[in-house]
Order: C-alpha cells, then structure tokens, then sequence
C-alpha cells in the first residue's frame, strides 16, 4: 500500500507554561499550573498520574478542547491558544484524532458511517484502501454494517480508534484507549497505534492508568497536581508502577 507521509515538522505539540483553573466551584481548582512540553512528531507518548492529577485538563487543552488560562499551545506550526471557537473547531477537525473513554459513536451510523465521519466532515473523500487496512488491522470486517448499540464495548473501542486515524491527522489523542479491551485486543489496538505513529509520521498521547498501556510508548510523563514531575524513556510496565507510586507517596 502506499503511504503518504505527513510533512516533516520537527514538533507535533508544544506547550508553554499552561495554567488551567476551573473557578465553577466555592474554591478555584488549579488543574494545571505551569506545564510545559514538546512532542516530537511521530512519537507515542503516555500521560500518567494519579485520578485528579490533571491527565484529562491536559488532553483537553492540547487537543484545542478547552483554552488554557494562560500559557501556549502549538500544534505544528499553529499557536491555537488565541484561535476564535470557530476556528478551534475547524481546526480540531483538519488535524486532531480523539479516541475518547465513552466512544461518541453516532447511534444511528453504521459502523462504516461511523469511521468515514471525520473525513466526510474533513470534505475529504475517504481513502478506501486506508479504510481497509484499518478495518483489518481493528479486526471490525465483519461489523461494518452494524449500529453501535450492536456492539460490545471493545468492538465499539476498536470503531473509535479506526475513526480517529481515518483522517490521518496531525495527533491522536487516546484518552484509557484499551480500557474496555481484554489484554490481547489491546495489545492489538496499541499496536496499530504504534504502527500507525511510524509509518504516517503521526503523533500519538495516550492518557491512561495503565503502566502496561503506558510501557507500549516511547515516552511516559507523570503527572502529579497539575505538574509535569517525572519523564522516562522506554520503561518497562514495571518502571511506570514505581513512579505513580512515588509521586503517590
Ligand atoms: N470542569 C471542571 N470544573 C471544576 N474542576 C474541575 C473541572 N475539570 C476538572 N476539574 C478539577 O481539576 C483537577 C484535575 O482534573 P482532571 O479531570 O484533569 O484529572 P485526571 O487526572 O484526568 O483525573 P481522572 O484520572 O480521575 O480522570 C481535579 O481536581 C478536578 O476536580
């Protein structure tokens, strides 16, 4: 199959010193304060920490679904922390791929409908050989003509990932991407992740509690009270276990 690479930019995602603070409730919650960082293109990188360590505000603002309260974030070579919500929204649509923890299936999509989506929203005409590839790649061939509620939820999971990659944007966004997965699907779907971040030159963050999710990307960062604490490198499920339980301490 051929395969288009995405234009070489060194860095996917930057962020500079992001603050978010929720102020809806009596006191303000600092869910982020002072983040920083860069993700080259084509990597795989894994958030961690602990529940309430800021992992979802993360995602969120670097995926351009919230605004920081100060702070940059670059995606390429685009700072859309100034962009109206218009152009968020376009933009999100042309470069981001989200595989969310609840699906967001369309209910009255087909499976195939429910795939093509970003690139039919894109004005994109889908790529049927991509298509193909990712439906045996997510083992979906024999559901493409199903509804969501004909689903389980791993089936439902590997119909998020086909649909976030269909597009081949920019980044992937996983939020618990294996969480209603048996080990050996998820090993699959991460897999394709993987795989996927190589050869397109795509760019992959994963949020997960998994230290056996996270031990599949190159890069793990820990997060701990809205701050970036610890990094590592090609870890063993084993390294990650260590650090969520030293910043735990
Ligand atoms: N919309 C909101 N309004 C007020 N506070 C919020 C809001 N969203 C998140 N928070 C608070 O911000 C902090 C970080 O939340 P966040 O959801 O980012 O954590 P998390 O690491 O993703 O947690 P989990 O693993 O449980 O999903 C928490 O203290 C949370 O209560």
């Amino acid at each position: 199959m051929t395969v288009t690479t995405a234009t070489p930019t060194a860095t996917a995602i930057r962020l500079l010193d992001v603050h978010k603070t929720y102020r809806s409730g009596p006191e303000p919650a600092h869910a982020l304060r002072g983040v920083s960082l860069t993700l080259p293109t084509g990597s795989v990188t894994a958030i961690v920490g602990q529940s309430g360590s800021g992992k979802s505000t993360l995602l969120n603002c670097a995926a351009g679904l919230e605004l920081p309260t100060s702070g940059r974030v670059v995606v390429g070579e685009r700072d859309i922390s100034g962009l109206s919500p218009d152009d968020l929204t376009r933009f999100r649509r042309d470069h981001i791929g989200f595989v969310f923890q609840a699906y967001n299936l369309i209910g009255h999509l087909s499976v195939r409908d429910n795939i093509e989506l970003p690139a039919v929203l894109a004005g994109r005409r889908t790529d049927q050989e991509w298509l193909a590839h990712l439906v045996t790649e997510t083992g979906l061939g024999d559901l493409l003509d199903r509804l969501p509620s004909q689903l389980s939820g791993g089936q439902a999971q590997r119909v998020a990932i086909a649909r976030a990659l269909i597009a081949r944007p920019t980044v992937v966004f996983a939020d618990e991407p294996t969480g209603a997965l048996d080990s050996r699907t998820g090993a699959a779907v991460l897999d394709l992740l993987r795989s996927t971040a190589q050869r397109l030159g795509q760019t992959v963050v994963i949020v997960t509690h998994d230290s056996r999710v996270a031990s599949a990307a190159e890069r793990v960062l820990v997060l701990a009270d809205g701050l970036v604490v610890d990094e590592l490198t090609a870890p063993t499920a084993e390294h990650v276990n260590e650090r969520l339980l030293a910043v735990a301490r």
